[in-house]
């Protein structure tokens, strides 16, 4: 029976740093493997739920990072039934994609009137981009099956390929366009459809890896939803559950050092130096997990003195602006059409680097629960992603009148450039990195498949069960499993 080897005593003390999704699930997960004795620390030297953050506006509150949720992200469900949260939904409205002239594509409220567009325009390919995505996302779907038999994997490498073998693998090396060119998408489908849903989520071109271009084309699946309240409740409830003891610092240095313990040997641990304010304090751990991308401009977070050293991390973050507007859209600058009788409530726009916003769409605040639709009455809350801060004459080139405009400037997510290299996720002996993992997709069902791993992987190494770890075939040894 794998993994039911002898157990070795738990280890006393675990740090993870990063109070996010990624690390507040990591708190969950090693809470359920190491048991109730370990003390876990949870660093985090901002605000609990990272890039899950929310901006207060008038006093009602919006989502400003991670917005929405895939349905069949199952990790994101789970920590919302098991927190007994409530979730919201409605990310629909009419949809538009404008090309700096005018709108080359805009929804209809009726389906079948829908269909014919879509097939007027591109023939079968939007049916046949459904299909794509829902083959990779059946193959996606192994991970939770193996992680609730606890196999773990060493690199975000070895995780892919066991979901999608070469594929997987061969997605991440190569462009979306060079992927979807050989599929035989064609041009008109790519600049008018693909382009435009890469700028809302990834601020970024078809030139990200095909897998990111997947996830981010699952975007388009119905039943997207959200976490009543805010998301970054999924963040704040998991440390309550976990019993964690959450650390407001910021995470300097760490060091392997030797140390006797009360009983025992000189052990191996790991030192965290910590900085709350003007005051450096530090800590010994056992086990310690980095839930944080780890670059100069992110976390500054230095390993000091580890033989062989541990390698420099320089991935690129894309800067995105999230701005919230409330006001009268100027709806003739997308189409002849006034505001009455513009019914769209998400424009995407296309590659056109003439464009200063990559997507604008109505939003709702965290606790409606409805559908958003434009109204003549009432000015609503426009969400804007852009690639630099908006300048006023900007905002009053996209709206008549506004009451306000609030801003949240984001390093957001990986710089795709494939052939991508995946960071570690091993960076040292009892040293784990999470974020690794976003250089495949950042989602936060992604940071959250990489703390299960990591939980996993620092538990079946704790006890040596290495059977447990980089198992090939699991699709087929589990196949026959009940
Ligand atoms: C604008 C935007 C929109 C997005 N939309 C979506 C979406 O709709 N759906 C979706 O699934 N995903 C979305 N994402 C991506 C998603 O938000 C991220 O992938 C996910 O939240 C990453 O979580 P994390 O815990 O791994 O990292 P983070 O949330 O970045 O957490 C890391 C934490 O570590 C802390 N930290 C850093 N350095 C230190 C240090 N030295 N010491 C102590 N603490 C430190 C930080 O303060 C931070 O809180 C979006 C992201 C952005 C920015
Ligand atoms: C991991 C899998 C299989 C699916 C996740 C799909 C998903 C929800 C990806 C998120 C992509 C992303 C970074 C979106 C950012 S913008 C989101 C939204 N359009 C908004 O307006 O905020």
């Amino acid at each position: 029976c794998p993994g039911s080897a002898e157990l070795r005593a738990p280890p006393d003390k675990i740090a993870i740093i990063g109070a996010g999704i990624g690390g507040t699930s990591a708190a969950y997960y090693l809470r359920q493997k190491f048991g109730k004795d370990v003390k876990i620390d949870l660093f985090e030297r901002g605000e609990v739920g990272g890039r899950l953050a929310t901006m207060t506006v008038r006093g009602q509150e919006y989502e400003a990072g991670g917005s929405v949720i895939h349905p069949l992200n199952l990790h994101m469900k789970r920590f919302v039934k098991d927190l007994g949260l409530s979730t919201v939904q409605g990310f629909g409205g009419l949809m538009g994609v404008y090309n700096g002239e005018t709108l080359v594509f805009e929804e209809s409220s009726w389906f079948i009137i829908n269909m014919i567009k879509l097939i007027w325009h591109y023939g079968f390919q939007s049916l046949r981009m459904h299909m794509w995505v829902e083959d990779i996302l059946d193959k996606f779907m192994r991970i939770y099956r193996y992680q609730s038999h606890d196999y773990a994997f060493s690199s975000v490498e070895k995780l892919l390929h066991s979901l999608g073998g070469d594929e997987f693998l061969g997605m991440l090396n190569r462009t979306l366009l060079e992927t979807l060119q050989k599929a035989g998408f064609s041009e008109k489908f790519l600049n008018e459809i693909v382009a435009p849903v890469m700028r809302v989520n990834y601020g970024q071109s078809m030139n990200i890896n095909g897998f990111v271009g997947a996830v981010s084309m699952s975007c388009a699946d119905s039943g997207l939803w959200a976490v009543e309240g805010g998301n970054k409740l999924v963040c704040s409830g998991l440390l309550r559950a976990s019993k964690s003891n959450l650390i407001t610092g910021s995470v300097m240095y760490i060091e392997e050092k030797t140390r006797t313990k009360r009983i025992g040997n000189p052990t191996k641990m790991y030192e965290v130096v910590y900085q709350i304010g003007s005051e450096t304090r530090s800590d010994f751990y056992d086990i310690v997990l980095v839930a944080t991308p780890l670059n100069r401009k992110m976390s500054n977070i230095t390993f000091l003195n580890f033989d062989p050293p541990i390698e420099e991390f320089h991935q690129y973050y894309q800067h995105i602006v999230t701005t919230l507007i409330k006001g009268q859209l100027n709806s003739t600058l997308f189409s002849s059409r006034a505001l009455d009788k513009f019914d769209l409530s998400t424009i995407l726009t296309t590659d056109n680097s003439d464009l200063f916003i990559n997507s604008i769409g109505i939003v709702s605040s965290v606790t409606e629960n409805d559908n958003p639709q434009p109204s003549t009455e009432r000015a609503h809350v426009w969400k804007i992603f852009s690639q630099e801060i908006l300048t006023k004459e900007q905002i009053l080139k996209l709206f008549l009148s506004y009451d306000y405009a609030v801003k949240q400037p984001w390093l957001a997510y990986p710089r795709y450039k494939p052939p991508e290299k995946c960071p570690s996720i091993i960076l040292h002996d009892r040293l784990y990195y999470l974020n690794g993992i976003e250089c495949a997709a950042s989602a936060m069902e992604m940071s959250a498949i990489a703390a299960h791993n990591a939980a996993l992987l620092a538990y079946h190494r704790w006890n040596g069960h290495t059977d447990m770890i980089d198992q090939e075939d699991l699709y087929e040894k589990l196949k026959t499993e009940l």
